[in-house]
């Protein structure tokens, strides 16, 4: 087929990535009896010289998605896997360092973590002997999350988690708000406040001459930050509240310049129990109807003072 100028196309190829998404791999690392587990979601998008490819259909520039998703495999088994981070870090350096045609790699990560087993004779044990060495519980708390974004010269590292579910019982109201002819929703001065937080934090580590930040210690730290934060804030609204949590991880982790929050307000009303002659209010231990939609959706950024915004708005697809 002739090969045609790109100027003369009257159709114009526009941004383009490929990988393979989801690969599932789980390690396991033996130290005597006693095994660990990595469980991770690992999504590989590349980018570069890919114009033929789409126009043409040469594969020259192409590899396969097939290789990036063995690469993915091997790496797991001969470098083993430290933390999401650095092994996004590891798959993304190689990608775009050892093929000419890859400019710039970008490496999502779900981890899924286990829970050793609780033996049933741990009585007649000794401290910490009472977890089963091979056996695991998938906890089902929250999914850790990282993206990986790397151009052969800079690197982007946002991390965070999603669907981790709270709960403030009380220390929560909200009140004073914009009353149109539309508004029918009662001041609340004691109510639940839940929510299931989908956050993004953005590490300022961004060349190879900085030095690293240890990815599993800023994860649990940044984590425990978030969640004091949620239970110590007396809450006037959720807003409040997620204000609140990005600062005490910025206040507290030097090494994260941004983080991201999608809470939706996961709504919990009073049953009217009247018609049975019940009184139901809050002081007296109340029963609440878990509404899942719809739903108030408060979305913020927060941001070290001079630091530039560059967490997607719409968390959904990170
Ligand atoms: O914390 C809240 N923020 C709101 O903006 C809002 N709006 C609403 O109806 N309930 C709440 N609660």
């Amino acid at each position: 087929m002739a090969a045609h100028s790109r100027s003369a196309r009257p159709v114009i190829l526009g941004q383009n990535q490929y990988g393979k998404a989801e690969n599932r791999v789980v390690k396991i690392t033996r130290d005597g009896a006693t095994h660990h587990i990595k469980d991770l979601n690992v999504s590989v998008s590349l980018s570069g010289d890919m114009e033929e490819v789409h126009y043409s259909g040469s594969n020259a520039n192409v590899l396969p998605t097939d290789t990036t998703k063995n690469t993915v495999y091997a790496f797991a088994k001969e470098h083993g896997i430290e933390s999401a981070e650095q092994f996004g870090i590891h798959l993304a350096r190689h990608f775009v360092t050892s093929q000419e045609p890859i400019h710039r790699a970008r490496i999502r990560i779900e981890e899924y973590a286990w829970a050793r087993i609780e033996t049933s004779d741990a009585d007649s044990r000794p401290i910490g002997a009472d977890e089963a060495k091979h056996s695991f519980v998938r906890k089902g708390q929250e999914t850790r999350l990282t993206q990986i974004t790397y151009d052969g010269s800079s690197w982007e590292v946002i991390s965070g988690l999603k669907d981790l579910v709270v709960m403030n019982s009380t220390n929560s109201e909200f009140w004073g708000y914009i009353k149109d002819k539309y508004t029918t929703l009662p001041e609340a001065h004691d109510r639940i406040l839940a929510t299931q937080v989908s956050a993004r934090w953005r590490f300022n580590w961004g060349d190879d001459d900085q030095e690293m930040p240890h990815w599993d210690t800023a994860y649990e730290q940044t984590k425990k930050h978030m969640l004091q934060a949620f239970a110590e804030t007396y809450s006037l609204s959720l807003q409040q509240t997620l204000y609140q949590m990005g600062a005490r991880i910025i206040d507290n982790r030097t090494e994260i310049d941004e983080v991201r929050f999608s809470l939706p307000n996961k709504h919990h009303f009073l049953v009217d129990l009247q018609p049975f002659g019940l009184k139901n209010a809050t002081a007296d231990g109340a029963v609440y109807y878990a509404a899942d939609r719809p739903y108030g959706l408060i979305e913020a950024t927060i941001l070290r003072d001079g630091c530039e915004a560059r967490i997607p708005v719409d968390l959904t697809n990170l």
